[in-house]
């Protein structure tokens, strides 16, 4: 399936992860963090804003207790390449000390947004911290991560929907896009 996208230059939206999809990989991951957190009391905590409609579905597929919070980032602004500049906007209210910490990302990246979050955890001396992530693109790392949990590698290719966003638009579509200027961009930007 294709959408183009009428704005200026025109983007092409190609699905890259159906719901079925998706969901196979949400269950894979819940099953093994079920099993190696059974016991533990983890605390789950999603990176927001992105990663909220996979850490809900994520959630309720685990067959073990676990608490929720959010952690507030922000390094995109209003394009398709990361600022090299991680702002915490929002900090997690829970008890982080002695807990066993399990990061929730919709993607990483360039792995500079998950390498501040590392940081800012290890400071308040957590039992453990993991890391499981939707998407993997690891053609662009900038920095070495460590992800326990990673649903799918993709292609160096900006992805929207499912929580995933461009400019703050497309977070709503359940499935996965690949988000790119459409072949005869050059010629419709041209046209008027
Ligand atoms: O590996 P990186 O290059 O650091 O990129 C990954 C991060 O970037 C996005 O968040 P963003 O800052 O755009 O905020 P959002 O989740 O509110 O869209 C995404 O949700 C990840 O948290
Ligand atoms: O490919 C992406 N899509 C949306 N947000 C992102 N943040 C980092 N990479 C991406």
């Amino acid at each position: 399936m294709t959408i183009i996208l009428a704005v200026k230059p025109p983007f092409e939206l190609k699905r890259l992860y159906s719901r079925e999809e998706i969901s196979e990989v949400v269950r894979r991951l819940s099953a093994q963090i079920s099993r190696d957190f059974a016991g533990k009391d983890p605390l789950v905590v999603g990176v927001l804003k992105g990663s909220v409609i996979f850490l809900s579905d994520l959630v309720r597929e685990l067959s073990i207790p676990t608490e929720i919070d959010f952690i507030g980032t922000s390094s995109y602004g209003n394009g398709t390449t990361s600022t090299g500049q991680i702002k915490i906007t929002a900090e997690p209210t829970a008890r982080l000390a002695g807990r066993h910490i399990l990061i929730i990302e919709d993607i990483v990246d360039t792995g500079l947004c998950i390498e501040a979050i590392m940081k800012y955890f290890s400071k308040h001396k957590p039992a453990s911290i993991s890391i499981c992530a939707l998407m993997d693109k690891p053609a662009r790392h900038q920095v070495r991560v460590k992800i326990a949990y990673s649903g799918f590698t993709i292609p160096d290719k900006f992805v929207v929907g499912y929580g995933l966003d461009f400019s703050q638009h497309y977070r709503h579509l359940p499935e996965i896009f690949t988000m790119e200027e459409a072949p005869d961009a050059g010629q419709l930007a041209s046209d008027d």
